[in-house]
């Protein structure tokens, strides 16, 4: 059981009603306002009244694992309403959308949680603005052709006008000009690409009203925000969807809260008049400000928007000792207090390439006798790019170790790689059959990747029931070719010759292979994001290297079909060592913190985003911090942990 510091105790007691708590990586936030949810149920407070809100996914486990650490009985744990600011908006708009209306009960609003899936959309709206755009500003609408490539870049632009609250909050006055436009800091093109966008997808238009289509991750949170500054809210005033007889608020990752959050909030505390307030944050583990995030809320301006805020400190770090602590301090430029008797350590390793950091993995595992029962909650790989992981995978797998994924999936699991497993599979006609899981996942890849209709809205669904139904052989004999042959001809040229080459069965021809199918193209149809692609370039370029330690594709497909076989295995995550990207392990904690690849390439030192990412990833450990690189190529950011 924690005992509380004296900061902590001070926190928790406080009768003002509304409080910010700014403090470092590590400092017990979210214990403490675990410790005041605690309290509050004490002092007699309903614990379903109090709700719990999280920025991101990792911010709700941070929750729930602090309300464990602090002994909070199930009982009462399992009450609190936790989760994300987004999910509570989703839900509470479900109410309102569903509600029978005239003996009609409305369609439920789909939810959509990849960009893929909105890429047709986009497209489209590309297409409206246009035209929409000849009378005026022809010459001010930037996209030419599809827009295909703007994607990625339109969906950057979208996050941030939606966190920003930017259009609602402009007023009436709102038009889209160039001017207006680059008032609000963004481009013409994309400003009228979005409200092209959102007039899709809300259903603007409708005479009797709006009817949203689809929401995107964020949507909920922007539509719910939006419609409580517009007159025009979809609920009428008595049933207002946020008041809901809440007595405590609580807001952790308060550092990634933008317009569209904080107005849902202070209306959360409008709406549910005597609820008190307590917000947490770093600034320094700001990881998602391309999301409209800004710093401003965990400024003195707070207390302008929601009336009197109180600041209580939290000056000691409690996750770690001196050793992690002092170069943390040097690297994010401030002062940072630890319990000096809390020993830890922080070492930098030698380790290049992935069998490398897999002999690396295993080493202290066993030096640090971590237990092979809790192994997944002690040890953590925290990875800057999900790409990176698949060699990595791999090593683990011939040493005959399991692990888990989180925040992406298994290289077996990864789209473009059951894509070039079902190609080569066909190339050499490989007789072990892929497993059912890892079939559906492949004929799915190859329908996403070939498929030519991409931007027709319905070919989706009718095209997954075919895929669904076929068998291995049916795919392969009559699906495929069927597919190959709708494709455009620059994929069936590209797809017939990597074919022919793979056919050799020789594994050194894979790299020839790759280059024949020429990812670069297919891939540009398919995703919406340079960085996401690059993750995909990246993956595909490991998996090359990958097959090459292989006799034949043959041995190397053979493999594979095995490795499949020992994943899917159902184990206790508690069991596995843990492959997390960094943003998925935000407010959680390891006993052990490996970070491989903390080299140039990788760490850059190009935004303040990168900066603070490397933060979150080194305080994250409790006891050693291990950092890997390769000699001479080493990133900046190890620097304070040289010396
Ligand atoms: N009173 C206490 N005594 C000892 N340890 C404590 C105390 N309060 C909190 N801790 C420990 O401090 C560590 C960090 O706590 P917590 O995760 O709440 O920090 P945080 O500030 O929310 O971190 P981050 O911002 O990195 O998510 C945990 O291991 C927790 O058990």
């Amino acid at each position: 059981m924690l005992v509380p510091s004296k900061e902590q105790i001070d926190i928790i007691n406080t009768v003002a009603p509304r409080i910010l708590i700014e403090a470092n990586a590590g400092s017990a936030k979210t214990t403490t306002a675990a410790m005041r949810i605690q309290k509050l149920v004490e002092r007699g407070v309903d614990p379903a009244k109090i709700v719990a809100l999280a920025y991101s996914t990792p911010g709700v486990r941070a929750y729930t694992e602090a309300f464990y650490r602090i002994g909070m009985a199930d009982a009462v744990s399992s009450k609190v309403r936790v989760g994300t600011v987004d999910a509570l908006c989703a839900t509470r708009l479900k109410r309102v959308e569903t509600e029978v209306q005239d003996g009609v009960r409305a369609h439920p609003v789909k939810t959509f949680e990849r960009a893929v899936q909105v890429r047709p959309y986009v497209l489209q709206a590309v297409l409206r603005a246009r035209e929409a755009s000849q009378e005026r500003f022809a010459n001010d609408f930037s996209i030419q052709g599809t827009g295909a490539l703007s994607v990625e870049h339109l969906m950057e632009e979208f996050a941030v006008l939606k966190g920003t609250l930017a259009v609602p909050r402009y007023g009436e006055d709102f038009r889209c000009t160039p001017a207006v436009a680059a008032e609000l800091g963004t481009d013409y093109t994309p400003l009228a690409v979005f409200l092209q966008y959102e007039r899709d997808r809300t259903g603007f238009a409708n005479p009797e009203g709006e009817r949203v289509t689809f929401r995107y991750p964020g949507d909920a949170t922007y539509d719910m925000a939006r419609w409580l500054l517009s007159e025009n809210a979809p609920w009428s005033w008595d049933k207002h969807p946020l008041s809901l007889g809440i007595e405590a608020i609580v807001l952790d990752e308060m550092h990634d809260c933008g317009w569209a959050i904080f107005t849902v909030i202070r209306a959360l505390l409008e709406h549910n008049p005597g609820a008190t307030f307590l917000g947490v944050g770093d600034r320094d583990q700001v990881i998602h400000a391309k999301n409209g995030a800004d710093s401003y809320f965990l400024g003195p301006d707070l207390s302008r928007e929601l009336g009197e805020v109180t600041a209580f400190p939290l000056t000691v770090t409690r996750r770690f000792g001196p050793a992690i602590a002092r170069p943390l301090g040097v690297f994010a430029r401030k002062e940072y207090n630890t319990d000096p008797g809390h020993t830890s350590n922080a070492i930098l390793r030698l380790a290049d390439g992935p069998k490398a950091n897999a002999d690396l993995i295993t080493q202290l595992i066993q030096q640090h006798k971590v237990d092979p029962n809790t192994l997944g909650d002690d040890f953590a790989v925290l990875l800057r790019h999900p790409g990176a992981s698949v060699g990595i995978e791999h090593e683990l797998l011939l040493k005959g170790m399991t692990y888990q994924t989180v925040g992406f999936r298994p290289f077996l699991q990864r789209p473009e790689i059951a894509f070039v497993r079902m190609l080569l599979a066909i190339a050499v006609d490989h007789q072990s059959k892929f497993i059912a899981h890892a079939l559906l996942e492949a004929k799915q890849a190859v329908w996403e990747f070939m498929g030519a209709n991409l931007s027709v809205l319905d070919a989706q669904d009718a095209t997954d029931a075919v895929i669904h139904s076929a068998t291995e052989d049916n795919f392969r004999q009559f699906v495929f070719p069927d597919l190959l042959g709708a494709a455009d001809p620059e994929t069936q040229h590209s797809i017939h010759a990597a074919l022919e080459i793979a056919a050799s069965n020789e594994a050194s021809k894979i790299k020839d292979f790759m280059d024949a199918l020429d990812f670069n193209r297919i891939g540009q149809k398919i995703y919406v994001s340079e960085a996401d692609f690059e993750e995909v370039r990246y993956a595909l370029d490991s998996l090359g290297k990958v097959a090459n330690q292989y006799t034949s594709i043959d041995a190397f497909l053979g493999a594979m079909n095995m490795f499949d076989h020992t994943l899917r295995k159902p184990s206790a995550a508690h069991r596995q060592l843990r492959l997390s990207t960094i943003e998925d392990a935000k407010g959680l904690e390891f006993r052990i913190v490996f970070i491989p690849d903390c080299n140039k390439k990788t760490f850059d030192n190009t935004s303040q985003d990168e900066r603070n990412l490397f933060y979150v990833a080194a305080s994250r450990a409790k006891e050693l911090l291990v950092m890997g690189y390769v000699q001479g190529s080493e990133s900046s950011f190890l620097k304070p942990f040289r010396h």
